[in-house]
This record gives C-alpha cells, sequence and structure tokens, in this order.
C-alpha cells in the first residue's frame, strides 16, 4: 500500500514566455474524483489543463501522475501517460474533415495494434455508448451541439482512459443537454474506473458531479482554495471562493 496521490500538483507555476498566468499551486487530485477546475474568466484554467496534459511546461514545480513527471520522462514514459488520457478541449475536440466512425478510430490505428474490424467494433461501442449509434458516417458539421459534445467524448475514450480531461464540455449547451452530459460522465467514469478533471463555469455541474475542486483568482494568481464544492460554497474561508459559488454579483467582477 502505498500513499502516493493519484495526481499531485506541487508548487506549480504556469505561464506564457515571461507572463506568469497562476503561480504556488499545491493540491491533489484522487482516484475516481470528478475534479472541477474553477475561477473567473482568463484566471488561468485552461493554462492549467495544457500544462497538466504536456503541452505546456511550468516555469516551476511539477505535476506528479502516481508519482511520474511527464516533463522529465523519457519517451517511452510519455507515450505511455498520453495513452492512458483523454483529453477533450472546447474547441478542436473533432476533425472537420473526418467522419465520426474516423474521427473515433484515429486513436485506435495509432496507438494500437487492433486490426480495422476490431477497431469497427471498438467505433461502434464507443459511439453506443455515448448514444450515437449509427452515427459512424455522418461528418461533425452534420451534428446538434449536445451530439458534437458527445462524438468528442466517444473519441476520448476510445483508448479506455484512465484520465479523462475536459475544457468546458457544457459550454453553449442548454440546460437539458448540459445536465445529460454530466450525467454521461459520471456513468462513464463510474464504468471505465476513471478520473475526471473538467474545467468549468457551469455552477449546476460543478455541484451536481463534482467530487472535489480548484479555485484559481486572476487578482493573486494563484489558488484561493481547493476541496468538495458543497462544502467550499458555504464554509470557504475565502470570500471570493464563496462568492463564485454562491453566484453573488461581486465574483461577477472577476
Ligand atoms: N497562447 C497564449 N499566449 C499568451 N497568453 C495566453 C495564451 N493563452 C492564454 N493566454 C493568456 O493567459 C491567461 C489565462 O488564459 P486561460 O485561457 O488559461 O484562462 P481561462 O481561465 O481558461 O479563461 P476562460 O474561462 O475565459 O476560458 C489570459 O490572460 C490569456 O490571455
Amino acid at each position: 500500500m502505498t500513499d502516493t496521490p493519484f495526481i499531485a500538483v506541487n508548487d506549480l507555476s504556469i505561464g506564457y514566455g515571461n507572463t506568469p498566468v497562476q503561480g504556488q499551486l499545491n493540491f491533489t487530485i484522487q482516484k475516481n474524483d470528478i475534479f472541477f477546475v474553477i475561477g473567473g474568466s482568463g484566471c488561468g484554467k485552461t493554462t492549467l489543463l495544457k500544462s497538466m496534459v504536456g503541452l505546456l511546461p511550468p516555469t516551476q514545480g511539477e505535476v506528479l501522475y502516481q508519482g511520474q513527471n511527464f516533463y522529465d520522462s523519457d519517451e517511452a514514459t510519455q507515450i505511455n501517460l498520453l495513452t492512458s488520457w483523454g483529453i477533450t478541449f472546447q474547441t478542436g475536440a473533432l476533425l472537420s474533415s473526418m467522419t465520426l466512425g474516423e474521427n473515433v478510430a484515429l486513436p485506435l490505428q495509432l496507438y494500437t495494434q487492433l486490426s480495422a474490424r476490431q477497431i469497427k467494433e471498438v467505433v461502434a461501442y464507443k459511439l453506443a455508448l455515448v448514444g450515437l449509434s449509427g452515427f459512424e458516417a455522418f461528418y461533425p458539421s452534420q451534428l446538434s451541439g449536445g451530439m458534437h459534445k458527445r462524438a468528442g467524448l466517444a473519441r476520448a475514450l476510445a483508448l479506455e482512459p484512465k484520465l479523462l480531461f475536459f475544457d468546458e464540455p457544457s459550454a453553449g449547451l442548454d440546460p437539458i443537454s448540459s445536465m445529460r452530459l454530466d450525467q454521461l460522465i459520471v456513468q462513464l467514469c463510474q464504468a471505465l474506473d476513471s478520473t475526471v478533471i473538467i474545467v468549468s463555469h457551469e455552477l449546476p455541474s460543478i455541484m451536481s458531479i463534482g467530487t472535489r475542486c480548484v479555485f484559481l483568482d486572476n487578482h493573486t494568481k494563484t489558488m484561493l482554495d481547493y476541496g468538495d464544492p458543497k462544502e467550499l460554497k458555504l464554509n470557504s474561508s475565502q470570500p471570493r471562493v464563496r462568492q463564485f459559488l454562491n453566484r453573488d454579483d461581486a465574483s461577477e467582477s472577476q
């Protein structure tokens, strides 16, 4: 038995060139968490996600995945980590020139030895999981916003990831579709025994499915608090965190 956290963010600073975005980030994520990264517009949520998925080396500190630091690892370890992650960013989740079937098949073709027939079966299964059975031949432009998000989820799930990253998964969806997507994320997370990290502004999602969250602050350029969002909403010692989670007007100025 080890007490190494599933993910440990240690003294992390992130930014672009000489412009710091966030610093002194320290928190852990447990296996099976549905972990939200929250905070006002432009505070650095997407930047944190980019840094966590290997797209932006930190300016200081580290993110450890069961003790492994992506940026310090050799290529084989980096590929192992990358193929155990499913990532959907807000834009560009799907390649527009490919059908849904081809989009979902792509990671399987790149990273597995499966035959064409096996890939076809896995694609059909993943599309069924997100309620898109029979849509293999559709192009992303032929889908509604909600279907597009679910198809992005199917592609992220292609390699049965143990860790899923989502940037604003329900952006642009109506409240009902957004709630259905939340339920789908919870079901898939349980079925695949996965852990999920979500960047989101959506308070109903944060409150209904979030197990823990970290609040990034624009003013101080660091985290103000982290923990169970329901707890923080009531008891955070940080007024800006309570304002945000209670949707007080004061949080809108962030
Ligand atoms: N590629 C980039 N180069 C330089 N600065 C960037 C880049 N991408 C983002 N930034 C800046 O970094 C800061 C944080 O941006 P980021 O997109 O991470 O915030 P966010 O919290 O995800 O915002 P939102 O909630 O509005 O999507 C912003 O000031 C943004 O202008």
